[in-house]
């Protein structure tokens, strides 16, 4: 491919993108944006000098020696001339977006395709999942390049359907753009982010770019419809550009919750879809996984996956990664359960996902990142204390932040835990006071392998840990 063949503009040979200046080589395209904490039109003449042949930048950006690719919204330029250099991708591709549930969702697609024989794929949080591997990218939503040279590996690989995670840092950063997405989700709106977004508006706007720019023209928007206002405007937006709506949950269309039963090891769901009642044992515990669930059964419905046979598949959906993951159960009958919580909505749906399955006390750890939303702490601890029967504030990657002071901010929303700093001594503490009947909670973390303190992520797996304190 050359620069003609992209964009008019010489015979260079095209060999790859790059937004940082220290991976271009011979016959690279720069992507120079501005960012967050430098502005990438600084890099532009080293990147010349290691052998851009274009750079895509504002058009007031100063570029020399190579072709000046100029457009008021670059990265989003830089996304479509990637795509055409990365393609051709996976046949069907589709997005997830919402604060809590994305993971599950687009894992939870991946695995209802397979069941229905297609070569599937997922990339978000758990890195990049096909049926017989899982590389993790370190991010949600990689960077664009990254995203599209994985997106093109998969097809080249043979695999014609693909879900991906769409944050509001990767939407805002135009990290998921270029390639054609035939259906989008929104899962459910609530506080998270906001050191990044500052408000909830400007979040909300920057999760809405996935349906009013994002997803094709004539594609379909699935949404979890019981989530009141937020649920509303997504379905305003989408049907304001005339993309097909699908709607699930209680209050949803396509395929209406009409009663979900707790079970030993799942739920029983009753569902109302196209005039027809169907039962389906899930075999995932929590309201919260039957609403992903059946987002998922959404995705591949507006896919052209048959409804009945797609809601059967329900069924023998597998367990998602540290997503209400049961570690171990404890020499005391105790269960101990390892959950992704990490905003105060995911930590209330987590606390009663499991309430209906303890006969004794709920027992909760809990923590708070580091540089994140400093807001939600005291929201979270508050939640913990009101929700659980004892609590045990601990840290989670405390990254530049100094943990005492973070879990300080949990404890003003709750005063009644427990402080243990060390989150090994901290589950160790918990195991320990559990009797039968309990049920032990260790929430933040879920399949997360590093606690990140400073610039070192030390090895922390809150699953093993559990089971050595279990032992
Ligand atoms: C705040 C944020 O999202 N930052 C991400 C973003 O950085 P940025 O564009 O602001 O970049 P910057 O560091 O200011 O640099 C500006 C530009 O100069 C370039 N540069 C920079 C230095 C240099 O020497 N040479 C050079 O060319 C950079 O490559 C960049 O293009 O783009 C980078 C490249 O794609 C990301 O690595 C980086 O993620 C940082 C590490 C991060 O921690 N991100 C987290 C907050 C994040 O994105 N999380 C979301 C949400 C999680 C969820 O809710 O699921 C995620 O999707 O993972
Ligand atoms: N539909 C939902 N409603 C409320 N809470 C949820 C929902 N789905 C997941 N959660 C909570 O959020 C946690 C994270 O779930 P998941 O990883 O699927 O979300 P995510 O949106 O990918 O998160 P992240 O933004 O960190 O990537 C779960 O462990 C659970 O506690
Ligand atoms: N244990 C984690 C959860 C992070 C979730 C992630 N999506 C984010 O907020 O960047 C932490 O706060 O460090
Ligand atoms: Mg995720």
């Amino acid at each position: 491919m050359t620069l003609d063949d992209l964009v008019g503009g010489g015979s260079a040979v095209v060999t790859g993108f790059a937004l940082d200046h220290r991976k271009v080589a011979p016959g690279t395209i720069f992507g120079a944006f501005a960012g967050a904490r430098v502005n990438g039109e600084d890099f532009i003449p080293a990147a010349v000098a290691n052998g851009a042949v274009a750079v895509v930048a504002r058009p007031e950006a100063p570029v020399e020696g190579a072709l000046h690719i100029a457009d008021a919204e670059p990265r989003r330029r830089f996304a479509g001339l990637a795509a055409r250099f990365f393609g051709p991708f996976p046949r069907v591709t589709v997005a997830v977006t919402g604060t809590n549930g994305k993971t599950s969702t687009a894992e939870l697609t991946r695995q209802l395709w397979r069941l229905a024989g297609h070569a599937a794929a997922s990339i978000g949080t758990l890195g990049v999942t096909t049926a017989h591997d899982q590389v993790s990218t370190g991010l949600t939503t990689p960077d664009v390049v990254t995203f599209l040279a994985n997106m093109g590996g998969l097809a080249r690989e043979g695999i014609t359907h693909a879900s991906f995670e769409a944050s509001s840092h990767g939407l805002s950063q135009y990290r998921t753009e270029g390639l054609p997405v035939a259906a989008a989700a929104f899962t459910n709106l609530s506080r998270d982010h906001l050191d990044y977004h500052e408000t909830m508006a400007a979040y909300f706007d920057a999760k809405l770019r996935l349906f009013t720019e994002v997803v094709d023209g004539d594609g379909a928007v699935v949404v979890w419809a019981d989530d009141g206002d937020h649920s509303a405007r997504v379905i305003e937006v989408a049907r304001a550009r005339g993309l097909r709506v699908l709607t699930v949950g209680a209050g949803g269309e396509t395929l209406r919750l009409v009663t979900r039963t707790p079970t030993q090891l799942g739920q029983t769901l009753v569902i109302e879809a196209e005039g027809r009642t169907h039962k389906v044992e899930l075999p995932l515990i929590g309201a919260y996984q039957a609403a992903n669930a059946l987002v998922a059964a959404g995705l591949v419905i507006a896919t052209g996956g048959d409804t009945a046979a797609t809601l059967a598949h329900l069924a023998r959906l597998l367990p998602v990664r540290g997503r209400l993951e049961r570690a171990v159960i404890t020499s005391a009958n105790v269960p101990v359960y390892v959950d992704y919580a990490h905003t105060p909505d995911g930590l209330v749906a987590a606390l009663a996902a499991l309430r209906p399955h303890a006969t004794g006390r709920l027992i909760a750890v809990i923590g708070a990142g580091g540089d994140r939303d400093v807001g939600k702490r005291a929201e979270m601890g508050a939640i913990a204390q009101a929700q659980a029967d004892l609590v045990i504030v601990t840290d989670d990657n405390p990254r530049s932040e100094d943990p005492a002071a973070i879990r300080a901010a949990i404890l003003t929303g709750a005063p009644d835990a427990t402080e243990i700093g060390d989150r090994r001594s901290a589950i160790a503490a918990a195991i320990a006071q559990a009797q039968a009947g309990d049920i032990v909670l260790i929430a933040g973390k879920g399949h997360e392998q590093g606690q990140i303190v400073g610039d070192r992520v030390l090895p922390f797996d809150d699953v093993q840990v559990a089971r050595s304190c279990a032992a």
